[in-house]
């Protein structure tokens, strides 16, 4: 225990069991109906501020009910009305310039400020918003420079924890912590050559102990400090000596007097080289799913962990026998062991008992937020109880739960195992790319720069009305798919009109793209209520991938013979790859990934052979998670990239050669994993290049990337609409650095997003600059430029 150990230190009961955070979105999503209708104007900031106040009434009650006690601390505060990341930045005083005049007289950042912020105002342009971690969930970037002046402005965390105790719950307070909080910032524009915002710690530190005086004063008696920035190498590895910047940083909060005890948690992984450095603080809660008990437990002693035994990213059943036996071989050497969650619960639905709609049998097997709370609570009762009569029948119930699921049919189908066993190399393999190259220009025919688009067109509220009510029933389904040909009708002649050479046929039957096949594959449930945060207002609901995977029928074939039909054209088929379907879904954990995403690309492959005979010459398999998948340990990258690799190939290498293979992947860290990307021998790739104005083809020309490029001329992100001109400007670029014949010309991603009056134009504009760079290239007229 450190010196500075805080007052009242003994007063206060410890817990017996804890969670890191809790869904914010509210069962019924009262948060993003809240946020939008204030951007909508239909609510004001007081209306808001008092939706959201439920909300989080509603959760201490919840987590109470479910066996948290009220007055330890166990509880978590840990609501954000849009992100945990933006409202750090704004408590520590981190505003950019250019939002400077939305920051109160008295620091403080209202909703609607902290809605600029996230989503930008006319010119006004929003903070960069990227992915946390491994995982789905995307926070705001902040914004540091040299002179950002940090301090303690904003105390809207510290309001929330009085509005609980207001409420006879004493919980506590979850921030990011300053470490993480500098390692996912970026450096202002305009700043020096070389600025890295980790360097600015020291002055950052000034207003966290202002944050945890003031939350001190409130009556907290501990703040979690979240540091997952810690687990993830690519972060460390660019900081010298982090482990001594992480000492000396808690080694001055905890110089603070009077302050809450700080419990600093590394969710996503393995912090253990910088748990020594942690020795002031009071606790640190480990993930113990994705990371391991320290090697060296000395490290813990005299502290409360918190072990991270069930899984905050999952949805199933733990084994809780597993997790008892684990958390006891810690006993010994930490002062106080402490069961938890792996990570916030914010990456999991709220409650699997409003799923009524799911199979029983299935439905036993689940476990989301509130089920995990009721885990750790019984796990905490467990280690109380030295001869464990007590819980005896919780643990046999849990076990029962995953007993029955491992022998559940469908679990494990011999069909699809005999055929994954079948395989042969040949089946990951096509003949080389020069001999394809060629049997796909005879079969295709089609120009230098050849223009196409990603898949999707707007999805127009007409579509989703359909869509709605058909699943009310109110639209039979002759009557939905006859709207869905007229839809695909209207996109197939638009695209005809506007002039491209490769088209779809739009994607109007997808709610989805992950969630449409995962309704039409076997091994696969959809839940009803299972919401779960992407980013500010925005949420999902993945699949749940259970059983083995096969695919009952053709899923897309109909769709893209029709448009297929409609034009002369060479039309794209468009499918979701392996890896993507399962980065976006609930995924079994008995089984390794890898032989889960080979199910699945042998359904895939089924698709392909079938768009095939129906004549499609063209297929897309779509793999924007490619980069998000990625494990944050360099370490494990090698065998997650071939796995991956292995299953975009078996979805894939069945087409002829004549058949043309593209993918599509939304990011533009290219250099990081172009191996990869070349691995998975698609015959065109397209990628996100707009905003990065053609950077990322220098990283394409580097490696020799031989095959088919699109680098996105087109930034689908925003309402703009690219001049032709700009985007001559980009083609030019890009036929600079790579070779004219191996340019595709195509937006950053699909349009389901867009409005049909920029899209239409921005398309118009595409296809003129194509044209016109082409004409250059065929003259011989010089591109450069
Ligand atoms: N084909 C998909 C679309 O156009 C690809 C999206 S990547 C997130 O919508
Ligand atoms: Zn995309």
């Amino acid at each position: 225990m450190s010196q500075n150990a805080p007052t009242g230190h003994t007063q206060h009961p410890e817990w017996n069991a804890t969670v890191l955070g809790y869904p914010r979105i509210g069962p019924d999503r009262e948060t993003k109906k809240a946020m939008e209708a204030l951007w909508a104007g239909r609510a004001d900031l007081a209306a808001t501020e008092s939706a959201l106040a439920a909300v989080r009434a509603r959760t201490v009650r919840r987590l109470n009910a479910l066996g948290l006690p009220a007055h330890d601390a166990s509880i978590p505060s840990s609501f954000s009305a849009y992100d945990q990341v933006l409202d750090t930045a704004v408590a520590v005083g981190a505003v950019p310039e250019r939002f400077a005049d939305l920051v109160g007289a008295d620091g403080r950042v209202d909703l609607g400020a902290c809605s600029t912020m996230a989503r930008g105002r006319g010119t006004l342009a929003p903070l960069e918003m990227t992915k946390w971690f491994d995982t789905n969930y995307h926070y705001l970037v902040p914004e540091i420079g040299p002179t950002t002046a940090f301090r303690f402005a904003d105390d809207r965390g510290v309001r929330e924890f009085s509005e609980a105790l207001a409420d006879g719950f004493l919980t506590r307070p979850v921030v990011v912590g300053p470490v993480t909080f500098l390692l996912l910032a970026k450096a202002a524009d305009g700043g020096p050559e070389g600025f890295a915002p980790i360097s600015r710690l020291e002055d950052l530190l000034a207003a966290y102990e202002g944050l945890l005086a003031a939350h001190a004063a409130a009556g907290a008696t501990w703040v979690q400090l979240d540091e997952p920035g810690l687990v993830s190498e690519s972060a460390t590895a660019r900081v010298d000596g982090l482990a001594d910047l992480v000492r000396g940083a808690y080694e001055r909060l905890a110089a603070v007097p009077g302050r809450p005890r700080l419990l600093v948690a590394t969710p996503y992984g393995d912090a253990q080289e910088f748990l020594g450095a942690l020795s002031a603080v009071e606790g640190i809660a480990l993930d113990l799913v994705e990371g391991s008990a320290p090697a060296d437990p000395s490290v813990l002693a005299g502290k409360t962990v918190v072990g991270g035994v069930v899984d905050g990213r999952n949805v199933w059943r733990g084994d809780l026998e597993e997790a008892r036996e684990s958390l006891r071989r810690m006993q010994g050497s930490a002062g106080r062991v402490v069961p938890g969650t792996s990570t916030s619960l914010l990456h999991v639905p709220h409650d699997v008992s409003r799923e009524s709609a799911l199979p029983e049998r299935l439905r036993g097997w689940l476990s989301f937020a509130d089920q995990k709370v009721a885990e750790v609570v019984l796990l905490g009762r467990a280690l109380a109880d030295p001869d464990g009569s007590g819980v005896a029948a919780g643990l046999a119930d849990s076990a029962a739960a995953r007993a029955d699921r491992l022998g559940a049919s469908g679990v494990v189908r011999p069909q699809v195992r005999d055929r994954l066993a079948a395989l042969t190399p040949d089946a990951f393999r096509r003949s080389d790319h020069a001999v394809r190259r060629v049997a796909q220009e005879t079969a295709l025919g089609l120009p230098l720069l050849p223009t196409t688009t990603i898949g999707s067109f707007p999805q127009t509220s007409e579509i989703r009305r359909a869509r709605a009510a058909r699943s009310r029933g109110e639209l039979a389904q002759e009557g939905y798919e006859e709207f869905l040909r007229a839809e695909i009708d209207r996109v197939v002649q638009l695209q005809e009109e506007l002039g491209l050479d490769v088209l779809v046929h739009g994607e109007p039957e997808r709610n989805d793209m992950v969630q449409y096949f995962a309704e039409q594959l076997d091994g696969f449930a959809v839940t009803e209520h299972g919401w779960v945060q992407s980013y500010g207002s925005r949420g999902v609901r993945p699949p749940i991938l259970w059983g083995d995977v096969s695919r009952p029928a053709p899923i897309t074939v109909p769709w893209s013979r029709y448009a297929a039909s409609r034009t002369a054209k060479p039309v794209k088929g468009m499918l979701t790859g392996p890896v993507t379907i399962l980065a976006w879904s609930f995924v079994r954990d008995d089984q390794p990934l890898g032989d889960t995403a080979n199910q699945v690309a042998l359904a895939l492959r089924d698709e392909v052979a079938d768009l095939e005979a129906a004549g499609i010459g063209i297929v897309q398999v779509d793999e924007p998670a490619l980069r998000e998948l990625l494990p944050l340990r360099t370490a494990d990258q090698a065998a997650y990239l071939d796995w991956s690799v292995t299953a975009f190939r078996l979805a894939t290498a069945g087409a002829a050669d004549a058949t043309q293979v593209h993918t599509h992947l939304c990011y533009s860290e290219f250099g990081e994993v172009i191996e990869a990307i070349d691995g998975l021998d698609a015959d065109v790739t397209s990628i996100e290049a707009a905003r990065s104005r053609m950077e990322v083809l220098e990283d394409v020309a580097r490696a020799g990337f031989a095959r088919g490029i699109g680098p996105g001329v087109y930034d689908i992100h925003s309402p703009r609409v690219p001049s032709a001109e700009e985007v001559v400007g980009l083609l030019r670029s890009a036929v600079g650095s790579v070779p004219a014949p191996q340019v595709w010309v195509n937006p950053d991603c699909g349009l389901k997003t867009r409005g049909y009056a920029e899209t239409t134009e921005s398309l118009r504009n595409l296809v003129e600059a194509a044209r016109t760079v082409r004409a250059e290239l065929l003259e011989g007229t010089p591109v450069a430029g």
